[in-house]
């Protein structure tokens, strides 16, 4: 795990061989003792080099180990020896230098990095912080203020901006670890008492106190009830007002507070999951890694509204060149003015030119007979969908693969209008497109295993995680948020306002909840949706009971809303009020108030007072609870990918990793329980009925999130 060869007659290079990411497990920290060992009694050593093998340095701890029992050297004490050495130690940083491999760089006495190297700490990200002594040394190598921001965020840093704070001493074109070895052959007669970070003071800003309190109220706007953040701010204060040895100390309690926490598992699970997601596997039994996706130089947008857009951003800043297409002059025209500068901005963001040059304009889809990929964004409009199909059918060349953007309807319909049904899949983006990092890739029973594995590939080449999923009304993201929101607004008619029900989502630690979402996504989507599927509006049957459509319990208050013209931001009026239409600053509203006065009048409903419980366990176990039923018609794969689409998509906080991983921490006995409860008093709400998937991981002995996959292998996929 870590390879020793005597290089130059003199200089002992050390290799950390731990593909992919050579991460610091048990057995390399016992190769890096057992080397450095040898390499500090070998007289003929003068000096050591250590570097990674396959071009990446270190990718830090091994993330698999936490949830086990820590075996093999502790990386600290490991570390401090290092750094203790009377020969220069050098880090040759290739790649990557991350988290306790930024730590390993840091105790050597110098630190040569590739130019394409990235360097961080980013253990904030998985719910701990650098506790190999990276809150300590850093903050004495390149100051509180820069160490601050650094641990904090877990931003990686370029080898160029490392060099310019001081955290690298020279950045190479060249193999790093050459330059590392005729570096440490230099370095053989120099002291190294000043290049022990440890034995350095501090260099503490006269501001430290005004420093950290700011620090501290950015943190907690922005990542409300996060721990880890909070936490590194507590040890860069130790680092600042306190000698190394008892800093140090101060960093191990601290660790110790975030190890064991739920936040932590979370975070680290996150990770996984996101990683997991990519692995699709298709029930032809195509898998992401034995299918070769089309190359994509070439791409279609149609339309260009909000979405189509996005899109036309997301594909040109990649390199592919676009011809994006509009039914009106008009329309086309405002298109591509915003098409350029939203380009325009974000090549300045990026300090890169904008790729102005790929983009073209059109009003005839007679233009796209060569291109490679087209994706779809019009209305949310089946027949106007199916039309765009037939006529894309007629126009591309044979082998040109057809995309739907749409968020819910039928996949397989639209194949179905076409020549060429396995070249058809979803490609759902968030709005906005460009900014927001998710994509369900949508795979109809007739979609080919290269299709999705292109659409997968494209998603991930524009920077999104994509998640492919089975086709069915809302897919994933959009089928699970109809109970969470029916939940809402049942809680509504029983005593609850909007904004109590939001301030406890986004306690939780919601990016917002589900009534200023629905302000920001606009109220009146739902409501078309709602009448053309016969829930509101004149066609429904005038028979019908009050609060009741299609034998289920409904609740009309989001009807009535809209028939206000009250349709969120943008109208300045929805479940909040905002100072003007496109405000974003949400009030509550005493005409909504009297709204729910007079329809709980009317209906005789004695408001009762609602527990911050109830809110939580109504809205969030009705949302697992339809996850566990995607699982169980095989709409999504693993419990990782739901849990993916709503954090990247819906806003879910990631330290609680997602609506699945979330009800596995609650216990899966605790939410049977409790979805029985509220099943039993709202009997016609079928959102409450536990699902059979839920009953049968309880029954058998609920099982860790990673081992449901067994109990669900024999679901027919529809992936
Ligand atoms: C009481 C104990 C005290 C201990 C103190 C310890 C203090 C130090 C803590 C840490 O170091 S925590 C880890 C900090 N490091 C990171 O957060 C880096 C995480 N990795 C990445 O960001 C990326 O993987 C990468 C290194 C930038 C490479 O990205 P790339 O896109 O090229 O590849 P990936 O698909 O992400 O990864 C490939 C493969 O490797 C797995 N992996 C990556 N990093 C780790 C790791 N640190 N530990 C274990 N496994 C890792 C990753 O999961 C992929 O594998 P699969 O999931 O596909 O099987």
């Amino acid at each position: 795990m870590a390879r020793y060869e005597l290089v130059k007659r003199s200089v002992a290079l050390i290799t950390l061989t731990n593909p992919p990411v050579n991460s610091l497990s048990s057995a390399v920290r016992h190769g890096i003792a057992k080397t450095m060992d040898r390499a500090l009694s070998d007289p003929k050593v003068t000096a050591v080099v250590i570097c990674g093998e396959n071009g990446r340095f270190c990718g830090g701890a091994d993330i698999r180990e936490f949830a086990g029992p820590l075996r093999g050297p502790p990386l600290l004490p490991l570390l401090d020896s290092i750094e203790a050495g009377d020969k220069p130690v050098v880090a040759a940083i290739e790649g990557v230098a991350l988290g306790g491999g930024l730590e390993l760089a840091l105790v050597c006495h110098y630190r040569i990095a590739h130019s394409k190297a990235r360097l961080g700490l980013p253990e904030v990200t998985l719910g701990l912080l650098p506790a190999a002594g990276g809150t300590q040394r850093l903050p004495r190598l390149i100051g509180i203020p820069a160490a601050l921001e650094l641990i904090t965020t877990g931003r990686h840093v370029s080898s160029q901006e490392a060099l310019k704070l001081g955290i690298v001493d020279q950045v190479t074109e060249h193999n790093a670890c050459e330059v590392a070895v005729e570096f440490a052959l230099r370095a053989v007669a120099k002291p190294l008492s000043s290049r022990r970070l440890s034995a350095l003071t501090v260099p503490c800003p006269p501001d430290l106190d005004a420093l950290l309190e700011a620090v501290t109220m950015q943190i907690q706007k922005k990542a409300r009830g996060v721990m880890a953040p909070l936490a590194c701010v507590q040890a860069v204060r130790a680092a600042a007002t306190m000698p190394y040895s008892q800093g140090i100390k101060r960093e191990s309690e601290l660790m110790a507070t975030l190890f064991n926490s739920g936040q932590a598992r979370a975070l680290q699970y996150s990770f996984f999951a996101e990683r997991t997601a990519g692995k699709w596997t298709l029930p032809s039994g195509a898998q992401w890694n034995d299918t070769k996706p089309r190359e994509i130089r070439s791409a279609a947008v149609i339309g260009l509204g909000t979405m189509g857009r996005g899109i036309a951003v997301s594909l040109a800043r990649v390199g592919i060149s676009v011809i994006a297409v509009e039914s009106d002059r008009k329309l086309m025209e405002s298109g591509r003015q915003m098409v350029i500068g939203m380009l325009e901005r974000d090549a300045k963001r990026r300090g890169v030119s904008a790729s102005l040059n790929l983009l073209k304009f059109t009003l005839s889809l007679q233009d796209l007979k060569d291109v490679d990929l087209v994706i779809e964004a019009v209305f949310e409009d089946m027949a106007l969908k199916k039309r765009v199909f037939q006529e894309l059918s007629k126009v591309c060349r044979p082998t040109t693969l057809l995309c739907s953007n749409t968020s819910g309807l039928d996949v397989d319909a639209l194949a179905g209008v076409t020549d060429r049904p396995q070249l058809v899949s979803g490609m759902h983006f968030f709005s906005p497109a460009h900014v927001m990092k998710l994509l369900e890739v949508v795979c109809g029973p007739r979609s080919s295993s290269e299709t999705i594995a292109t659409a997968m590939s494209l998603g991930k080449r524009m920077g999104k995680v994509s998640v492919a999923v089975g086709n069915c009304p809302g897919f994933v993201g959009n089928r699970m948020l109809k109970p969470y929101s029916d939940q809402a607004t049942f809680l509504l008619e029983e005593g609850a306002t909007p904004e109590q029900i939001d301030k406890v989502l986004e306690d939780f630690g919601f990016a917002m909840g589900v009534f200023r979402m629905s302000d920001l996504a606009g109220l009146d989507v739902g409501w078309r949706v709602r009448k053309e599927s016969g829930l509101t509006g004149p066609d429904v049957d005038p028979k019908n009971p009050p609060r009741r459509r299609q034998g289920r319990k409904y609740c009309p208050i989001p009807d009535m809303v809209c028939e206000q013209g009250r349709f969120g931001q943008k109208t300045g009026r929805g479940w909040y009020m905002y100072d003007k239409p496109g405000g974003t600053n949400a009030k509550p509203d005493p005409l909504i108030q009297n709204l729910l006065e007079t329809y709980r009048g009317r209906y005789g409903i004695k408001p009762r007072n609602i527990t911050e419980q109830e809110i939580i366990e109504r809205c969030l176990f009705a949302l697992a609870n339809e996850g566990f039923r995607i699982l169980k018609d095989g709409i999504a794969a693993q419990p990782e990918d739901i849990d993916v689409i709503y954090q990247f998509g819906y806003g879910f906080p990631r330290h609680r990793g997602g609506p699945m991983f979330y009800a596995s921490m609650v216990g899966l006995e605790r939410v049977l329980e409790r979805l029985e409860h509220y099943h039993q008093a709202h009997p016609d709400v079928s959102h409450l009925e536990p699902s059979p998937l839920l009953k049968k991981l309880v029954a058998c002995g609920s099982p860790p999130i990673q081992k449901w996959r067994e109990h669900i292998k024999t679901i027919h996929s529809h992936l």
